[in-house]
């Protein structure tokens, strides 16, 4: 396996906030990875030390096989960590004509990526009259210009209405089969398991669990859960054939998932029930837990 990005050990203090903790994880080339979490549990933060666009405390992270400078490797690097922003008045194709000149990259790259992204019959209308789904696509274009290794994108559906969600998804998957490896930073569930083969999940700045998504929940064992809901949580683990030894302890519900069942399922279930995890804990094995945190993940 090829490493695009390792970090080792990162820490980032903020004052008296600890917005990172002790933090380590590989991206390997081609895979789409998603950094899945709440608000405020560190996501942006991470995604800026890599873009040394924050400055981290402690602990380290290498771009590639650590050869290269940071410097040179971001330039192997798409990003998009902000809103799209570009000139108003000027066209998409005016405005990615600016950005080859800055990249250095040649003019006959901007209808590719444009096509990448569907805007291509769009690229002599001017930005601000673009919608803000357009202009994320208009963004992901822009960032895919110097064909680089990797592209990174935080919360990349953010105010997205659905069909605007949907093909960012789409595209973000098309990018990732022609083989760019992909990092991408969310506060849902559902986004990264449309999207991600991996992932590294955040809370509070430490890391509870990477690994693949689909081995995430999907596998049987044991579990932890606690929601707010708790009778109806209960009442739904005893009546489900899939779940088994179901037990209340101290408000903690453990139950036995007796068949693999996709974390789709397992979020359709809770989700059909009105019912909000609090807290979900996999216990692969006594002795190593891996910790899951699914507070946050059906508010939108
Ligand atoms: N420049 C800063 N100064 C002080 N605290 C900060 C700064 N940037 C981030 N923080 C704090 O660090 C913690 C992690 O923030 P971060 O933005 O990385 O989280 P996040 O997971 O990306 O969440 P969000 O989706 O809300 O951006 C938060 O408590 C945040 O308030």
């Amino acid at each position: 396996m090829e490493p695009i990005l390792t970090i080792n050990n990162l820490t980032k203090k903020f004052g008296s906030l600890t917005a990172v903790k002790d933090l380590s994880f590989t991206i390997n080339k081609g895979n789409v990875y998603g950094i899945l979490g709440p608000n405020g549990s560190g996501k942006s933060t991470t995604l800026g030390i890599v873009l040394n666009v924050v400055n981290k405390s402690t602990g380290d992270f290498q771009w590639f096989d650590g050869n290269t400078t940071t410097h040179d490797a971001l330039k192997q690097v798409g990003a998009i960590i902000e809103r799209p922003n570009f000139y108003p008045y000027m066209t998409a194709e005016q405005n990615l004509k600016l950005v080859c000149k800055i990249k250095g990259v040649d003019y006959s790259k901007i209808d590719e990526k444009l096509n990448v992204v569907g805007l291509l019959d769009r690229k002599d209308h001017k930005f601000k009259t673009y919608s803000l789904g357009m202009k994320q696509r208009l963004a992901i274009a822009s960032a895919l210009l110097n064909d680089p290794e990797i592209l990174i994108l935080d919360e990349p559906t953010n105010g997205l209405d659905p069909q605007g969600i949907h093909q960012i998804r789409q595209i973000i998957k098309d990018i990732a089969a022609t083989g760019t490896t992909i990092l991408l930073a969310s506060h849902l569930l559902d986004e990264v398991e449309k999207v991600c083969s991996h992932v590294v999940v955040l809370r509070q700045g430490v890391k509870l669990y990477s690994g693949r998504v689909d081995e995430m929940i999907s596998s049987h064992g044991f579990f932890e859960l606690k929601a707010e809901k708790h009778q109806e949580l209960l009442d739904l683990l005893e009546t489900h054939s899939n779940f088994g030894n179901v037990k209340l302890e101290d408000g903690l519900i453990t139950a036995f998932l007796n068949e693999p069942m996709s974390a789709s399922d397992f979020n359709k279930l809770m989700f059909d029930k009105g019912i909000l995890l609090s807290h979900l804990v996999k216990r692969k094995e006594s002795l190593e837990e891996q910790f899951l945190q699914l507070t946050d993940n059906q508010e939108n």
